[in-house]
């Protein structure tokens, strides 16, 4: 019987299946200046901050606002509050930066994936963070400070099975994809910096007004 549950099939789908397909509506919002998504140690944080060096703009990373916000880390809002209460607290810092903040703006490998936010990220400038399973495993450090590898036996597994379950949101939503395994931090955001100006000049125009004849 073909597949009819479309959560089954994400969950099936690995990184090779699922092409990029990004947003058909305009860019429509200039701020913030790009939203690095992507799977867990992607580089986000890290990359986030040297694009935003690079380009001389602020920095914001979700998961240190909502720290900053909570008053507690990571793992302590996951054992307090359980995961749905820490997404409930991501989502509602997500929209509130969405609005506030201009510079760069790098996302937990979870934020992209409530409908709500969703919604509300298809407007930006989102770019996707890649890395292959080998590099994940160099730097997840056996999931130290992400709860949710650090419970797994084996967290490259959980690791994966996340990857392959969020990918077709992760694509759907980014403008562009860029390898965030090769070189350094500031090296990456040099990438992504190229990709943005790509971008910026194949991006249809924002709001265009249609042209109309003119009838005398
Ligand atoms: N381009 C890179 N080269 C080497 N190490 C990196 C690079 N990007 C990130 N890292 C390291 O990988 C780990 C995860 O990076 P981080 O920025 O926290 O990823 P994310 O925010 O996507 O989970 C950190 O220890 C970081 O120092
Ligand atoms: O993928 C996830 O669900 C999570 C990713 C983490 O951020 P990084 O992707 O920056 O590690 C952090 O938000 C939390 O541990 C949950
Ligand atoms: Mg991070």
């Amino acid at each position: 019987m073909a597949p009819t549950d479309p959560s089954a099939a994400a969950a099936r789908a690995t990184p090779a299946d699922v092409p990029p397909h990004p947003p058909a509506e305009p860019l429509l919002r200039d701020a913030p200046l790009a939203v690095l998504i992507g799977p867990m140690a992607a580089g986000k944080s890290s990359v986030g901050r040297a694009l935003a060096k690079l380009l001389g703009a602020s920095f914001a990373d979700l998961d240190l606002e909502i720290v900053a916000r909570a008053g507690a880390d990571i793992p302590a809002l996951f054992a307090e509050r359980g995961e749905e209460g820490f997404r409930a607290l991501e989502e509602e810092t997500l929209a509130d930066l969405l609005e506030t903040h201009s510079g760069v703006l790098s996302l937990g490998g979870g934020a992209p994936l409530r409908p709500a936010s969703r919604d509300r990220l298809r407007a930006h400038r989102v770019v996707l963070l890649e890395i292959d399973e080998r590099t994940a495993s160099r730097r997840l450090r056996g999931g130290a400070g992400r709860p949710l590898l650090a419970a797994s036996s084996d967290p490259l597994e959980t690791w994966r099975t996340l990857r392959d379950a969020r990918i077709p949101h992760y694509r759907a939503l980014s403008r562009c994809q860029v390898d965030g395994g090769a070189g350094s931090p500031a090296a990456v955001a040099r990438r992504v910096a190229a990709a943005l100006s790509a971008l910026e000049r194949t991006a249809a125009p924002h709001a265009a007004e249609p042209e109309t004849e003119e009838h005398p």
